[in-house]
């Protein structure tokens, strides 16, 4: 894992996919590389009154098709280029479900675990005010990620607010819902990997209903998977964060598990199950499994162990191209991540559009319009890589990166 780069792997991606459509130099030059990369060094001043300098990225890959749109992660792994990677996979998921947003991201080299939230808020209001250059409710809208939530988007919204000098709730989205967040959001990407899962299923002849299903990593999109998929009718056999994985062959209820991370702050110590390693959630006998935490986890180091029937990828860019080919031979169906998650942006661009016209939806609404998009997609995904003889991450970033380039012909490039 040590030479894994992000950014390498997400160009990899693109290049299969621009030779499979014979993309020109030209527009390979456009689309490979981020429009604008922010880096910001800032102070943070800390609970014991000493001064920390932080460092955080914004990166905007792709604005053809409408503004930049991406979450914002804390994490002491990020790093430039994955944020690079994660902005440019931001570009096609947008696309892929046909939302009129460009891709971008961002991230602080933080330890948001050993923060205070007063320490937290600093850091966010004094990033927010770095970035505030590059971002506002027309160019450029974070939402949440990895280590941020719905309290993060509030102190963003109420800086970027204050040096506007009145409220724009449409600068993020993921907000609380008392300043203008849209129902479902919390839940939006889970809800859209049920969706992409559902479909996948029954294209394979496959029920839902007993299916055994190993998710790795417990937070926003791994917790609420689990909840989904258990009220689906589905066996949760498997789950893990980052102290460890649980494995129980008869299932796990997903709400005592949630409650036991409340208490002792991890899925790994909850008594009605056997403990496994990290590396095992993915090779455990199952039908579904659910990456929700980070890249680089399927390599062709355990690709060829997994024994999923489907691979649904709640995570950004948890295969490697390695392992996709693997996978493919193997007849593992890999609901790709661009695909499988975008229900978390679909939603946040439902928020966006209520936050615009200060109007907004009820549940039910934000839910059906959600599985239309998704079931839309899917369907657009799976025919294309049945028309190629491809796998659906191939058959998804063709789709993408086809809609973005036509986007780029047709605005014209200036000589
Ligand atoms: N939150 C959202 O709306 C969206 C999130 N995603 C992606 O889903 C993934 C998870 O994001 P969130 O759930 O929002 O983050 P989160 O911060 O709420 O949860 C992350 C979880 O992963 C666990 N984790 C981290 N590294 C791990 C490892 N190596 N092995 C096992 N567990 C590990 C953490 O302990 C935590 O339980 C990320 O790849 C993110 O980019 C994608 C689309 C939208
Ligand atoms: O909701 C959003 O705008 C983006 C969420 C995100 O960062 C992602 O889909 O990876």
């Amino acid at each position: 894992m040590q030479d894994f780069n992000p950014y390498d792997m997400a160009v990899q991606q693109f290049e299969l996919a621009a030779d499979k459509l014979e993309l020109s130099e030209d527009m390979r030059e456009i689309l490979r590389k981020p429009k604008r990369e922010l880096i910001v060094n800032f102070p943070v001043r800390l609970d014991n009154g000493r001064i920390k300098t932080m460092t955080g990225y914004r990166v905007q890959h792709n604005v053809n098709r409408g503004p930049a749109k991406g979450g914002i992660r804390y994490s002491p792994d990020v790093t430039l280029d994955e944020v690079k990677a994660l902005a440019m996979w931001m570009t096609w998921k947008c696309a892929v479900v046909g939302i009129p947003y460009g891709g971008a991201k961002g991230g602080v080299i933080c330890d948001p675990k050993n923060m205070t939230a007063s320490e937290l808020e600093r850091l966010t209001r004094r990033f927010t005010t770095e970035i505030s250059i590059i971002i506002g409710p027309h160019s450029d809208i974070p939402a949440p990620d990895v280590n941020t939530n719905s309290q993060v988007m509030a102190w963003m919204m109420d800086t970027y607010s204050m040096h506007s000098g009145f409220s724009v709730p449409a600068v993020v989205t993921g907000k609380p819902l008392s300043i203008g967040g849209s129902e479902g959001r919390n839940e939006a990407t889970a809800t859209g990997v049920l969706f992409t899962t559902r479909r996948a299923a029954q294209r394979l002849g496959m029920s839902l209903k007993g299916a055994r299903v190993s998710i790795q990593g417990f937070g926003n999109a791994g917790s609420i998977a689990a909840r989904l998929f258990h009220v689906e009718g589905c066996k949760i056999v498997a789950v893990s964060d980052t102290s460890g994985g649980l494995y129980n062959e008869e299932g796990l209820d997903p709400g005592a598990v949630q409650r036991h991370k409340l208490a002792y702050g991890t899925v790994a110590t909850y008594p009605d199950g056997q403990s496994i390693s990290i590396a095992d959630v993915l090779t455990v006998p199952c039908d579904i499994l659910i990456p929700a935490a980070t890249e680089g986890v399927i390599t062709e180091h355990n690709a060829d162990t997994i024994q999923a029937r489907i691979i649904a990828e709640a995570a950004n860019g948890p295969t490697t191209p390695e392992a996709d080919v693997i996978l493919f031979e193997k007849g593992r169906l890999v609901i790709p991540d661009i695909l499988a998650n975008a229900g978390g942006v679909t939603v946040s661009y439902f928020e966006w559009v209520q936050d615009l016209q200060s109007i907004f939806w009820g549940n039910e609404e934000i839910i059906a319009r959600l599985e239309v998009i998704m079931n839309k997609a899917f369907d657009a995904v799976a025919d294309q890589a049945d028309l190629y003889h491809c796998d659906m991450r191939l058959g998804a970033n063709m789709l993408a990166i086809s809609r973005v380039s036509e986007a780029t012909q047709v605005r014209g490039i200036y000589p």
